[in-house]
């Protein structure tokens, strides 16, 4: 897992890494300056696009003129380099980067003041050049001045291509995204080293479209040491979480998983639910269905066993019961399943809404119980929050007191553990927005537990190869992405792992 840093922390790696590597700050500029240049070159390789950099007179703007020299020296024959004032001194990387500048052909202008008229002045083509932004990074310490402010809603609303390096200027990289705030839009963000964390969150929609991340080569082993409650789940994770199915192994290694859901007319969420929790490879499915619906199942899903209300818990111990997709009013059997449950619960959709209508549950959650709600389902079961960062702090504040996992779901869902840490997953894509795509997700996670994962490695596996299904299926060209389909592929992404699934 990659672990993610704030702004302040940002500065202590780059500080570990002059000292450890013993190079010069403008040297790591560099650095920064060529992993930018080479994602760059990707999204802008036409070498006549006319490019502006607009440079800041702190280090991003260092980044800015350190970028200028390096496109240059890769035919790119069109650039203008503007100068605007931050702060009351260049830092010295700055002023080092702008002697080299100097030194070739490439046109500067400087502006004496930020002005808005000093910049219109200037009269840039906006309208028809990618425009690199490199004003401010990390260092922003308070909302953007007023004239810098009127530059930036001038060019948001002229330029149709901006490439911000590092991160957009004006967004704060942690704590609430202040609404009123400008901010220079980005189509692209190239982020050195790590994302940060409010890439992650909805709001930023509204400041840029896509990111990227590349490595400037900071110590791993010193961001490991950094305290930080927060983490990027990747594909590696999934390497070391999952294990292979063993030989001689059979179906009652992999867990028996009860899945209580559907009702008349929503009989499709239970056989989405049990369907994905046999495709992740849970030995035995029961479901426990309206006994009138039965045949759906049996024509569908044969492999799944029909249990009815009365006889669910005689005699049979279940490794991990699915709670909710589908369910209506059967929802109410919540309570009577807090005593019989003999094992982890995922909670979805009705069983969500059952427990907010009767939050005296909450406090009586089993140990080990997962939730799955999206943000409305959230906000109905522990109130309502202004803004997406006071959301995870809310679901962090009640993982921690009720010593449950809540998997928060959105274009990256969090899942938020007992401890209070937050794992972000990065897959997942907009084809998958669709019916059922949740009730898949919780047979996955069902199914995961029941074979003796743990909910957060369960959550881990589920939310990243459920999003990885579906992103290959948008890259095969899916526009959407229905659950069946995407069901289909969860035992392919199985077994590709490095681990694979057999002795
Ligand atoms: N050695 C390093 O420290 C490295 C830094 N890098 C780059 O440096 C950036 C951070 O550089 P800095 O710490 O110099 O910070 P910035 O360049 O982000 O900004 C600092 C300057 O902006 C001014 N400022 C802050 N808030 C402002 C506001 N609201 N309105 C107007 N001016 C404002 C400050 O007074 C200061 O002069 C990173 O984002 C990254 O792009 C990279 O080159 C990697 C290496
Ligand atoms: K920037």
């Amino acid at each position: 897992m990659r672990k993610i840093i704030s702004a302040s922390q940002v500065k202590l790696a780059d500080s570990d890494c002059l000292v450890s590597e013993n190079i010069s700050s403008h040297e790591l500029m560099d650095r920064a300056a060529s992993a930018f240049v080479g994602v760059f070159r990707g999204l802008v390789p036409d070498k006549n696009t006319p490019i502006i950099i607009l440079c800041g007179t702190g280090n991003n703007g260092g980044d800015g003129l350190a970028i200028s020299l390096l496109l240059q020296c890769d035919g790119y024959d069109d650039i203008n380099i503007v100068i605007i004032p931050t702060g009351h001194r260049q830092s010295d990387d700055f002023a080092y980067n702008m002697q080299r500048v100097k030194e070739r052909q490439i046109s500067i202008h400087q502006l004496e003041r930020t002005s808005l008229q000093d910049f219109d002045g200037l009269g840039l083509r906006l309208t028809e050049s990618v425009l690199i932004d490199s004003i401010l990074g990390v260092g922003i310490n308070r909302p953007l001045d007023r004239a810098l402010a009127e530059i930036i809603k001038m060019i948001n609303q002229q330029c149709k291509r901006v490439v911000a390096v590092d991160l957009p200027t004006g967004f704060r990289c942690e704590g609430e995204l202040d609404d009123d705030g400008t901010v220079l839009y980005a189509h692209e963000v190239i982020s050195f080293q790590r994302p940060k964390l409010n890439f992650f969150f909805p709001e930023s929609a509204k400041y840029m479209e896509n990111f990227h991340v590349v490595d400037i080569g900071l110590r791993e082993a010193f961001l490991a040491e950094l305290p930080s409650d927060y983490y990027l789940i990747d594909s590696a994770d999934i390497e070391e979480i999952y294990n292979k199915r063993k030989s001689f192994s059979h179906k009652g290694n992999y867990g028996h998983a009860l899945i209580y859901a559907g009702s008349a007319g929503k009989v499709g969420a239970a056989l989405i639910a049990t369907e994905a929790c046999l495709r992740t490879g849970v030995g035995l499915a029961t479901v426990c269905l309206p006994e009138e619906e039965r045949h759906a199942l049996y024509a569908r899903l044969p492999e799944a066993m029909l249990g009815s209300s009365e006889e669910l818990f005689e005699g049979v111990k279940y490794s991990a019961i699915a709670f909710g997709p589908g369910l209506g009013r059967r929802a109410s059997f919540l309570s009577d399943l807090f005593k019989k449950a003999n094992a982890p619960l995922i909670i979805d959709a009705d069983g969500l809404n059952y427990l907010s209508k009767e939050d005296t549950l909450l406090n009586a959650l089993p140990a080990d119980t997962v939730l799955t709600p999206h943000m409305k389902e959230f906000d109905r079961l522990f109130g309502p929050s202004e803004n997406w960062w006071q959301r995870l702090q809310l679901a962090r504040r009640n993982a921690q007191k009720f010593k449950i996992t809540i998997v928060l779901k959105n274009r990256y869902t969090f899942i938020i553990t007992e401890k209070g840490e937050v794992l972000i997953n990065p897959t997942g894509n907009p084809a998958m927005a669709i019916a059922g795509m949740g009730d898949a997700l919780t047979g996955m996670l069902t199914s995961f537990i029941a074979q003796g994962y743990s909910p957060r490695e369960a959550c881990i596996l589920g939310c990243f190869l459920h999003g990885r299904a579906g992103d290959r299926l948008r890259l095969e060209g899916h526009a959407v992405v229905l659950p069946t389909v995407l069901l289909t592929q969860i035992p392919l992404l199985l077994g590709e792992l490095k681990n694979v699934p057999f002795a």
